[in-house]
């Protein structure tokens, strides 16, 4: 079943300014009505500075390294092949939400924190401007639960294989990639087939015909589009393009989209505010939130118990 959903009226003027300031790389000070946007992360950093020196810094410097020589086409049709057969286990949503709690992503420069908590932090942010958009805040919870794959009981992959910002492989690997660098050392950046701006690819060929980098992002999508969750395309657009930060925040790659898929990343880019901004130490107390998560995950996933 396909579900579309109107674009909340944001008013023009707000879209116009969250676009320029997409552009301009920052969107910093954008206030919808009830979620605050913090100026710096909780370590005092600006988000998503890769450069500060910070605690994490040297960790995360060295996670994109490992991410970036091993993410090679032929990585990822290998994995996207042994994981999207879903036959490693059988679990429902909220039961996997609650092994987030004990994972750490250290791709991550702004937070340290379980992931259960980044889940509930980004699905509540956007509970208080988009009231009326529930799907939206299921997406909140679950975008992340693809990190499940870091987990010792479940397959325990490596960091690299998990996190980190997403880009397109089989196609040239654009300079705003966070360490782009790191890349000179991927074997595919080497060899023509995949080293050139359309590589494997054809102009707006459509998203959906790319293949990302192996991780979080894709392993989700196929999660909720083989349970038949009765989610909105823009929904699966969402989890599975999230972390493709050269894309909804560089603008790299739209040679690539189609009519879908743009109309697609402007749900996206909304989502993208309340996923960055919302990672703070505050923590969401789960036993008040449960009940409507769970009246969420009921609604929208019709089988109890999921294939992963
Ligand atoms: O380090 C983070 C983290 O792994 C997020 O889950 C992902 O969506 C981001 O793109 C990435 O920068
Ligand atoms: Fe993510
Ligand atoms: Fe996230």
């Amino acid at each position: 079943m396909t579900i579309s959903y109107e674009m909340p009226a944001l008013g023009y003027e707000v879209e116009k300014k969250m676009q320029t300031q997409n552009e301009k790389g920052s969107v910093a000070n954008l206030s919808g009505s009830g979620f605050l946007m913090p100026d710096t992360n909780s370590f005092g950093h600006n988000f998503r500075d890769y450069d500060a020196e910070s605690a994490r810094r040297e960790g995360v410097e060295n996670f994109y390294r490992a991410n970036h020589i091993n993410q090679t086409y032929d990585f990822v049709n290998k994995m996207r092949e042994a994981y999207g057969k879903l036959n490693r286990m059988e679990m429902s949503i909220w039961e996997c939400c609650e092994l987030l709690n004990d994972v750490v992503d250290e791709s991550d420069p702004d937070l340290d924190e379980p992931q259960i908590e980044h889940l509930l932090q980004t699905a509540e942010a956007i509970r208080k401007d988009y009231p009326d958009q529930d799907w939206l805040h299921l997406i909140g919870l679950i975008h992340d639960l693809g990190k499940v794959l870091l987990h010792p009981t479940f397959g325990g992959l490596p960091q690299w294989a998990v996190v980190g910002d997403t880009f397109p492989v089989g196609c040239a690997f654009d300079e705003s990639i966070v360490h782009h660098k790191y890349f000179k050392e991927n074997l595919d950046d080497s060899n023509p087939l995949y080293n050139t701006k359309y590589g494997a690819y054809s102009e707006g060929c459509g998203l959906n015909n790319v293949m990302m980098s192996w991780g979080h992002d894709d392993y989700m999508y196929l999660v909720a589009k083989e349970n038949n969750a009765n989610l909105p395309s823009a929904a699966l657009f969402i989890i599975r393009y999230h972390s493709f930060y050269s894309l909804h925040r560089s603008g790299a790659y739209r040679h690539l989209m189609n009519d879908e898929d743009v109309e697609n990343l402007k749900w996206l880019r909304i989502f993208n505010k309340y996923d960055l901004y919302s990672k703070s130490k505050v923590r969401i107390d789960i036993e008040i939130v449960k009940p409507y998560y769970l009246s969420l995950i009921d609604k929208y996933f019709p089988a109890k118990k999921i294939k992963w």
